[in-house]
């Protein structure tokens, strides 16, 4: 059956999923029986389209890419443009909305009510956006299951490197106590960076032009956003009820050259670490920056890359490593979550 979807969001990750779902349209269903059609844009200021039997998604790629806007889209009949995100989820046909807006990094707003209102809907969520999932995951847990519908999050840990599947699926029967690792890539990219002579302000300017920094990348270089990572781990991984501002939050943004250099003598170097560790109960989380000696595993995870270890009871500490950002990537994990959908899996 053709998975139905409107898109939230035409950035950065909304381009690079429509890409994946155009050029990898026949392999997806030759190879896993996969066939998805995108029957809605809805975009702030780019603007929206809309029809029933789909988009164009290689014109709507090539027009938003030439000028910034979808209001250049042709016309034809049956489409449908103008309509903001509320009636995009209510009012199309859409099996799943795809939520790839802004993370909000205060009140997750809107796209905790873009998820509540595509659950009464009975629509499914694919989404990328950390906001709703980190502040208010058992709420929207329960509405989703109220309504008979999924909500799946892939890509708010680890971009398209399967930090929630492989835990909640291959991992599963394990009591997972620790969890600890890069969960920003934007930050490790500046840090990595700044270690060959950039300065702060030239490796962010990189990380934000490569498209790994948030909208506002002060959620990046203060923490915030692995703050937020951080709790969707805990609550999801180790069913813990952690609220985000339980969790000790420091940046990179006062690491100085000078810490750098200091670093690189000493034979370490600074990484942003996130942690979750569970005693009994008990779950405690933090995020900060440590000078890691060169022989931890973690010292040599460099650029947007992430790595996350998981320890584990039974299978002992199993590390992953993977990109953290970016536009194919993070695309890729939407792509995982809707073929899951499809096909009734997890
Ligand atoms: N980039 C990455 O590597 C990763 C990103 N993410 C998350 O995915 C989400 C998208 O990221 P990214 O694509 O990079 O961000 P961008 O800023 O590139 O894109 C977000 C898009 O959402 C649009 N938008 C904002 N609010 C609304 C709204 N209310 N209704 C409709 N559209 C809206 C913006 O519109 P406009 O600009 O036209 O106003 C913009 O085009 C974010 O939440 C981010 O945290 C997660 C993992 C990795
Ligand atoms: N800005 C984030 C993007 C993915 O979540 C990062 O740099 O990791």
């Amino acid at each position: 059956m053709t998975h139905k979807v409107a898109l939230l969001g035409f950035g950065v990750v909304g381009q690079g999923l429509a890409e994946i779902l155009e050029t990898k349209a026949d392999a997806l269903y030759a190879n896993v029986g996969f066939e998805a059609k995108v029957v809605a844009i809805s975009d702030l200021m780019k603007g929206s389209l809309y029809h029933p039997d789909g988009l164009d998604l290689s014109l709507a790629l090539r027009i938003v890419g030439e000028t910034g806007s979808l209001q250049g889209y042709p016309d034809t009949p049956g489409l449908i443009k103008g309509w903001d995100s509320f009636q995009t989820i209510r009012e199309s046909n859409a099996d799943t909305i795809v939520e790839m807006t802004f993370t909000d990094i205060k009140t997750g707003q809107p796209a905790i009510d873009h998820c509540k209102a595509a659950f009464e809907s009975k629509k499914n969520i694919v989404m990328s956006n950390k906001g709703p999932v980190s502040l208010a995951f058992r709420e929207l847990e329960t509405v989703a299951k109220q309504n008979g519908v999924r909500w799946c999050y892939e890509g708010t840990v680890m971009s398209g490197t399967p930090s929630i599947r492989m835990p909640l699926v291959s991992l599963v029967g394990n009591d997972i106590s620790e969890i600890r690792g890069i969960l920003n890539g934007t930050t490790n990219y500046i840090l990595t960076r700044m270690e060959e002579g950039l300065t702060y302000e030239d490796a962010l300017a990189e990380a934000q032009s490569l498209g790994y920094a948030e909208a506002d990348p002060r959620n990046d270089v203060e923490g915030f956003d692995a703050q937020y990572k951080v709790t969707i781990l805990a609550n999801t991984i180790m069913n813990a009820h952690i609220q985000r501002d339980e969790i000790a939050r420091e940046g990179i943004s006062k690491l100085t050259p000078q810490d750098i250099q200091w670093a690189k003598e000493n034979k370490k170097r600074w990484k942003l670490i996130a942690r979750v560790v569970k005693e009994g109960e008990h779950v405690m989380a933090k995020v900060g920056p440590e000078a890691i000696p060169l022989t931890d595993p973690l010292a040599g995870v460099l650029g947007a890359q992430n790595a996350i270890t998981y320890y584990c009871d039974l299978a002992g500490p199993i590390t992953l490593i993977g990109a953290g950002a970016g536009r194919t990537e993070t695309g890729f994990s939407i792509l995982i979550d809707l073929i899951n959908i499809s096909r009734g899996q997890l």
